[in-house]
């Protein structure tokens, strides 16, 4: 049950395709028991998944940071939820980052890579994911299938989207906690009037879920904007530049 990942374009392709030459099943641990990542996005007002990213295709290296350390810094700052990218080549991330994230924070985690195989849902599960990334430009028409092995797994999906033929895609497939992606990852080009635009089409089109908006966000209004339509939004680079994690994302949410 792989996609096919030949045609996806630019940087995403590219990161997609080495991803899915790495994938080696092995005996995994017994997952440990998870906060909801679902219920910690549908507290009162705006909820902030807040990510741990020390570099990537479009800021290059970002912080040095030791990732339980932000992840701490994020708890205190008021995250809901914290994202931890699991891509080595791109991002710098790992499982082992996940692991010790999850050791360290009492908070629902997102595993942040780029999901091409089941077995990767597996290890999300092991290393203490709350939720997986489930990303509809590579998934295509197994986004069903792959958000019914999430669910078998007892894991949670953030299925994310960034043009309306992919919110098609998810809405068919049942998501319940939806991405949008300001970000065009196969060019990196951001618009942060796409998250709005799709979000009031998935409303329009009778979704009902958790929606999440997602990469770009710096700055208070531009949160304060999303207020009404989206239950959640997600931030790394913009926090991860900042002097005092925790400050800043004090600062954000307001
Ligand atoms: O961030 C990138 O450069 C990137 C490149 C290719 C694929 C995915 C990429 N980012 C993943 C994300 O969507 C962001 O890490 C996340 O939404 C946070 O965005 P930001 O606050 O702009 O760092």
């Amino acid at each position: 049950m792989r996609p096919d990942l030949s045609r996806v374009p630019g940087v995403l392709g590219e990161i997609a395709r080495k991803r899915a030459s790495e994938v080696a099943p092995y005996p995994l641990p017994k997952p440990p028991s998870v906060p909801s990542f679902k219920e910690a996005l549908l507290r009162p007002g705006l909820s902030v998944i807040a990510e741990v990213k020390k570099q990537s295709p479009s800021a290059g290296v970002i912080r040095e940071v030791d990732p339980v350390e932000a992840a701490l810094a994020y708890a205190r700052g008021g995250a809901r939820a914290v994202s931890v990218l699991t891509e080595p080549h791109r991002f710098g991330g790992s499982l082992l980052d996940l692991k010790r994230v999850r050791e360290a924070v009492d908070l629902p985690l997102l595993r942040k890579d780029f999901v091409v195989d089941p077995f990767m849902l597996e290890e999300a599960r092991a290393f203490g994911a709350s939720a997986a990334l489930l990303i509809v430009a590579l998934l295509g028409e197994l986004t069903g299938a792959y958000l019914e092995e999430v669910r078998r797994l007892g894991l949670e999906a953030l299925v994310e989207v960034h043009t309306e033929r992919e919110l098609e895609i998810a809405l068919e497939a049942g998501a319940e906690i939806l991405g949008i992606n300001n970000r065009d990852l196969a060019t990196l080009h951001i618009n942060l009037e796409t998250a709005p635009r799709l979000g009031r089409l998935a409303r329009k089109r009778g979704f009902g879920g958790v929606l999440v908006a997602e990469s770009g966000y710096a700055r208070r209004e531009e949160l304060k904007a999303l207020e009404g339509l989206f239950d959640a939004v997600l931030v790394g680079t913009s926090l991860m530049r900042s002097p005092n994690l925790e400050e800043a994302l004090r600062q954000l949410v307001g």
